[in-house]
Order: C-alpha cells, then structure tokens, then sequence
C-alpha cells in the first residue's frame, strides 16, 4: 500500500512528515504505559511509597507534555496534506487525460473519468490523511504494548502476541468481503454515472420520445445499485461479528491469565493490574481496526482505479520529437484508416496537398469521411497506413505540444465555457491586448454580436454558450483561432440552417481566416458561399478521394462537387409555403 500511494505521489513529503509525527505519538503512548509498572509498584502497597513514584510521574507529565506538542504540530499537517495532495494528483490524471485519443471517451470511459477525478482523488486524498493515522496508531501501539510487556511477564506477552494473530487473520478475511463488496458498488455506482451522462447527452431525444425521465436502462442501473449496497453491507456483518468476537476472547483469556498469575504467586498485585492495563490499551486499538478496514480496502480500491486511469494508453511520442515545423502545410499520402471498434476504413487511400495561405474545402455526402480527415490532421487517432504531415513532418514524429499550438479547431456544436465573451477567447492567449482582442473580434464577424449584448464582452455567454445562436458562436471559435494566430485552421462549418446575417458573417469570417498568407485553413463546406471562396476543393466519397481541384474546374467537370452544388444551391431556395386553400 505504502508503494502505491508513493507511486501516485512521488513526492509525498506532506503524508511522510504526517505519518512520522503519528508513528511517533503511538510509540510514545506504549512507552507511557511502561511507566505504570514502577508507578503502580510503589503505591499499591501496605505503605504507598510515594517519593519512589514521584521521578516516574514527572517523566509521564514530560511524555504527556510531549504528546500535546506532536498532536498540535500534526492537526494543521493533516489539513494541508488532504487539499495539496488532492490537487496534485487532480493535475497529473488531467494532464494524462489530455494525451488520451479521443476514441478513449465513451460515456463508460466519461463517467469513470469524473468519478475519478472527483470522488476517487478526493477520498483517496483524504482517507491517505485521515485513516493513515489511525492505522499507525493501531498497529504501532499494540506492538509497542507487546514489547513492554514482555519487560514484565513474558506469558501475558505471548498471549497477547496469540490474540494479535487471531485478529490478523480475522480481519484478512474481513478485508476480502470489504474489497469485493466495495468493488461490486463502485461497479454499480459508475453504471448509474454512465447512465446518467447518457440521459443528460440525450435530452433532446428522449423527450421526443417521451422519456425524459429516465430509461429502462437508468431504471435498472439504479435498482443494481440498490441491490449491491444492501449484499455489500449483508455480507461485511458477518466477518466483523467474528473479529468482535475474537477481541472479546481475548479480552477474557486475559483476565483468565492475569487472575490465574496472580493466584499462583507468579505476579504481584501492582503487577496484575500493570497487565490488565497494558491489555487493555493493547485490545482497544486493535479492535478499531476492524472500523478501519473498510476505509482502508476503500482506499485500495481507488488507488487501483487512479492507476488504471493513469495506464490509459497514450498516443505513442518519439523519444526525439520534432520541436517545430517551418511551414503550414498539410498533406495526406496513402492514408488508410480505420477507427477503434470500427467494421469498415473511414478513409481508404487518401492522398490530398493544402497548402499556406490557401483555403481547401473538403466536400461530400454525410459518412465520407470529411470530419476523419480534420481529426487525423491534428492526432486524434493514428492512422493505419501512409502518411499525415504538418509542415513537411509526420505528425507522430511531431511533439503533441507544437500540434496543438500550431492547430485550432472551429467545431460545428461549439462548446463555449460559462464566463464572459472576453475570457472566452482569452483562453486562446492570455495575455492579449484589447487592441488584439477587438482586431480578432472584427475580422471573426463578431463586434456585431458583442455590440447587441448587454454587456458588451462583458456579457457571460452561459453553460456551454446557450445564450448565442449556433452561428455567433461559431464566430466566437473563429474569433478565438486568429487569436491563437494557429496556422492551421480546421473548421466545421454548422451545417444546420442559419439566419442569412449568420450565414454571410461566418463566410466572411472564414475568408477573413484565409487572408494570412502562412496560415492554411481546411473547410468542411456545406455552404456553396463557402465553397466560392476556397482555393481548392476535395470532394471525398466513401472515404476516398473522388476528385480534387479549383472549384470552377471541378464544376466543369461535372462530378460530385457539382452535383453536391446543384443540391446546395437548391436547398438554398426552398422555402415552407402554406399549402392550405
Ligand atoms: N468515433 C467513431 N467511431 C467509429 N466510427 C466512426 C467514428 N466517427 C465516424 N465514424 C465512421 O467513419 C466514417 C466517416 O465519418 P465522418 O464523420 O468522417 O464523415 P463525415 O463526412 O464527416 O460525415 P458528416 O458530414 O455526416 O459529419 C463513417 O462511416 C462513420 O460512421
């Protein structure tokens, strides 16, 4: 146990100066307990002496005084212990967390992450403080009893040393059911988190559906739940009964044995009670052990769960990699891919050139493969076969930090955080002046939409950006991409309807983007302004390339991209008329 926690905290400086201070105040208290044999030696007699058991007392009270001051070091330790620790693994899991392809997070791999994230690190943190202590003190003090003990007879002390292993082998058994009954909850309890984020990602759906309140799926999650917790807690009885038991033996064997020591002459009267004494405060610390176990098997078990999170897999970094790229240029060669769990390839020998300064559209039907294209240019899956280079370079020779300095991402649903509009694109660069902050506002279209709002950039956008429409905060992620002054550019354009103001600022918006003569910007167009607007067209089928060219050419030529346009163009006049006499 100790090596896990040392391996989830390598620099436990914290929880070893805490667990000193405690192992320290437990041996003190069994060394205390010593002093009882010379004390009651000299004043449980005909005539008390108590000159003898005065230099005796004096050392107590120092003992005592001793104990106070470590007990008053310890407590603010402890505070400080739990909050530090937590957050520094909170950090470490984040970190791992962000190297993580994407594939990773189904809503299983969501639901443990968050409880890992939250409950597993906080309890672990804090029962790593709160139990950890306890668990020194019943352990440490009972061994130091045992030693003092043997100073003033060796047959209480064995049978002391008996007891001990009785109540370790009943409380193994009793730590197995705790484990398995805690494993079998957590199981159940991320089961129902899991379903949880399922209901919550799927609103819109099951209210179509009539179920907003839950699934039959959610309904039995939760009844599994139910069931586990009343076994777990049916089956821990059973071993803590035993373990009560065998303290209470022990208790009896005891005085048994101190009784008969002292009928046979073996022992004084002092004697005796030193021993029952010393037995005493050798059963009591032992028998909260029992009280611990649960926590501590708890413990185990989340310390287990951070440790798989920890082994996720990561995308595979070069020993050596490649710190910068020269250039923005984006190319596929060859590339065959297929995602984790998938039947068929996503994308089948893909070879395509953008190049800085041009904007390429990538268009198609729905399933061609256009958005695996931008996900494979910024790493989030590893390709099968062929080659994806970002400025001459194969992106898994690239350092992950430089991709993701040099690449942003305009999402079709984007997500905004709850906070003003300023530190929403803030987050792209921090320090940004106001004469940036406005400049990107302009060219992104949206020093319009700031203007509208009440407070300016000042306004909060809500939980996920709520209070704009779809288009504004498209306009937000494009705003926040010039900001990052990312030289390659990956949007997403929203495919569902927007209003023409929407739809003609989010195309000056994206030509905006292109004007930068390093940058390269990759469109999948669904707009055919869009589309008038790129440099380059690469229409994609199946996951193949179909055809590729300037867009005038490939009308021309009158393939897909020109049937795709046909199509736009139509949908561009429809209009729902009433069809009522
Ligand atoms: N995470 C995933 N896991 C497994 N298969 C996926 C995943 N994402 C996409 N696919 C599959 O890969 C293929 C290409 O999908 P992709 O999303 O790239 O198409 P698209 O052209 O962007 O479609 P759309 O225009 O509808 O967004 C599709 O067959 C799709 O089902």
């Amino acid at each position: 146990m100790i090596r896990r926690l040392y391996r989830l905290w390598p620099n436990p400086r914290l929880l070893a100066r805490l667990w000193l201070l405690t192992a320290a105040q437990a041996v003190l208290q069994g060394l205390m307990l010593a002093l009882l044999v010379p004390v009651l030696d000299a004043v449980v007699r005909p005539e008390p002496d108590l000159a003898a058991a005065t230099p005796w007392l004096v050392v107590g009270a120092c003992g005592a005084a001793m104990y106070a001051v470590l007990s008053i070091i310890a407590t603010p330790v402890g505070f400080a212990a739990a909050g530090a620790l937590a957050a520094q693994l909170r950090r470490r899991l984040m970190r791992h967390v962000s190297t993580l392809t994407l594939g990773w997070f189904t809503a299983e791999h969501k639901a443990r992450l968050a409880r890992g994230v939250t409950a597993d690190v906080g309890n672990a943190a804090h029962l790593a403080v709160t139990i950890g202590g306890p668990v020194i003190t019943s352990t440490l003090l009972p061994a130091t009893v045992v030693a003092v003990t043997f100073a003033v007879d060796w047959r209480m002390a064995l049978l002391l040393c008996v007891i001990a292993l009785v109540a370790y082998a009943a409380l193994r058994r009793a730590a197995r059911i705790a484990e398995i009954a805690e494993i079998e909850l957590e199981r159940a309890a991320t089961g129902v988190a899991s379903r949880a984020i399922e209901l919550g990602q799927a609103q819109p759906v099951l209210r179509a559906a009539g179920h907003a309140d839950g699934t039959p799926r959610m309904r039995a999650a939760l009844e599994d739940h139910r069931e586990t917790y009343r076994d777990g807690m049916r089956r821990a009885r059973q071993p803590f009964f035993v373990y009560t038991g065998v303290i209470m033996g022990g208790f009896v064997a005891v005085l048994a044995l101190a009784a008969q020591l002292m009928l046979t002459g073996r022992v004084g009267v002092a004697e005796a009670i030193a021993l029952l004494v010393l037995a005493a405060r050798f059963l009591e610390p032992l028998g909260n052990l029992i009280d611990l176990i649960g926590a501590l098997r708890a413990l185990r078990n989340q310390i287990v769960r951070i440790e798989e999170l920890l082994a996720t897999p990561t995308l595979p970094v070069p020993a050596e990699p490649v710190r910068g790229i020269e250039t923005a240029e984006v190319e596929f060669s060859h590339v065959d891919f297929t995602y984790p769990g998938g039947d068929s390839p996503a994308l089948r020998d893909v070879s395509l050139r953008c190049r800085p300064g041009t904007t390429t559209a990538l268009v198609g039907p729905s399933g061609s493969g256009k958005t695996t294209v931008t996900r494979l240019i910024a790493r989030f899956f590893d390709i099968d076969a062929g080659q994806v280079r970002v400025g001459g370079t194969e992106v898994r020779e690239l350092d992950p930090g430089v991709l993701l300095d040099e690449i942003a991402i305009v999402f079709q649903d984007v997500y905004l955080f709850d906070d003003t509009i300023e530190n929403n694109l803030r987050l792209a660069h921090p320090e940004a002046t106001w004469d940036e902050l406005r400049e990107v506002a302009a060219a992104a279209r949206l020093d319009e939409v700031i203007e509208r709002l009440p407070e300016g950039w000042h306004t909060r956008v809500g939980e996920a950006g709520a209070q704009l429409s779809g288009g504004e905060r498209q306009r937000v992620a494009i705003a926040r991409a010039m900001l990052k002054r990312a030289r390659i550019v990956l949007v997403d354009e929203a495919s569902s309807a927007l209003d023409p103001e929407n739809e003609a600022a989010i195309t000056q918006a994206i030509s905006n983007l292109g004007d930068d003569p390093a940058r390269t910007v990759i469109v999948i167009a669904h707009r055919p302004a869009t589309l008038a607007t790129a440099d380059h067209v690469v229409s994609l089928d199946g996951g193949r390339v179909v055809e590729a060219g300037t867009p005038a050419k490939l009308l021309r030529t009158g393939g897909t991209f020109a049937r795709l346009s046909r199509q736009y163009e139509r949908s561009r006049h429809w209009r729902i008329v009433s069809t009522a006499p």
